[in-house]
């Protein structure tokens, strides 16, 4: 029997933007926002994490000052009613005001890569208030519509690019026990390249560092799917299968996964779990 390790972190995902691929538009509202991210945690998230820019192929850069409308009256409620809120962001001054108003996870899908002052906001963060560094592998950036998906090895480069950026975070202040790389599945990488990702996780986990995994209703789960039912998947069609990953995930060791529908989630971790004989399961 595999060691019982701790069950995954979940991130329940809070896209306040009207163009997010799997649920764009429905929480722009903070009001809606507020009430959705209460019944992400009654079903079982450990953080919300918010997000007010899309970060799809194609998406509609957001100036910032719309960015900070869509997030900061959500962060600010929820952390004040002490809930645990991750920022999802490429921008530095989102990420600062975001912890400013209480967010303590920093989640940026470029790494570091896109705002040349995400590490020092995030440095900052880390020794003011222990804020943890969630650190997202993408090549596309600084132009994401420009195909980069052309690897050799994708989890040795992956591994290797993430490693860059952890070693970046640190030599600009971050402690690396608050750092989490995550090998952006999705991110200008084709399905068969996630595949081989969560596959070969073992080799990004022997980097030392906590790995985040968010699958969650992406095209690569899409594609099964489809090879299933024969026909195409709609995102809000692909939680079933975004559970089945939280599970393997879970038996992986993995430190979080980010998901959409909380609630299947949890309940494939705690049958994973119980599996493994894990006391929690019990
Ligand atoms: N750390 C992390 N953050 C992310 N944020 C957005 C999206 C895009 O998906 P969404 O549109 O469903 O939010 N994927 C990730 C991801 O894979 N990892």
């Amino acid at each position: 029997m595999t060691r019982a390790l701790a069950a995954p972190v979940i991130l329940g995902v809070l896209n306040t933007t009207p163009d997010s691929f799997s649920d764009g538009g429905r929480y722009l509202d903070p009001a809606a926002a507020v009430a959705r991210a209460r019944d992400l945690v009654a079903a079982g998230a450990d953080v919300i994490d918010v997000g007010g820019e899309s970060t799809r192929p194609g998406a509609v850069a957001v100036p910032r000052e719309e960015e900070l409308a869509r997030v900061l009256p959500v962060i600010k409620e929820l952390a004040g009613a002490g809930l645990s809120v991750s920022i999802d962001t490429l921008h530095a001054a989102t990420a600062e005001a975001a912890v400013a108003a209480g967010a303590r996870f920093i989640n940026d899908v470029s790494g570091g890569l896109h705002d040349p002052n995400m590490l020092a906001v995030a440095s900052a963060a880390a020794a003011e208030h222990g804020v943890r560094l969630m650190l997202g592998h993408w090549r596309g950036i600084p132009d994401p519509a420009h195909e980069r998906s052309n690897y050799g090895d994708v989890v040795r480069e992956v591994r290797a690019e993430l490693a860059a950026r952890a070693d970046a975070a640190i030599a600009a202040g971050v402690d690396p026990s608050l750092i989490v790389l995550d090998p952006g599945l999705g991110f200008d990488k084709t399905g068969e390249q996630c595949w081989e990702l969560l596959r070969r996780l073992g080799e990004l986990q022997e980097l030392g560092y906590p790995v985040l995994i968010g699958a969650s209703r992406k095209r690569m789960l899409g594609a099964v799917l489809a090879g299933v039912t024969g026909a195409p998947s709609a995102p809000s069609d692909r939680d079933g299968a975004t559970a089945v990953v939280s599970a393997l995930c879970s038996r992986a060791g993995v430190w979080g996964v980010r998901v959409h529908d909380v609630a299947a989630t949890a309940a494939a971790i705690a049958v994973e779990r119980a599996w493994a004989g894990d006391a929690a399961g019990d």
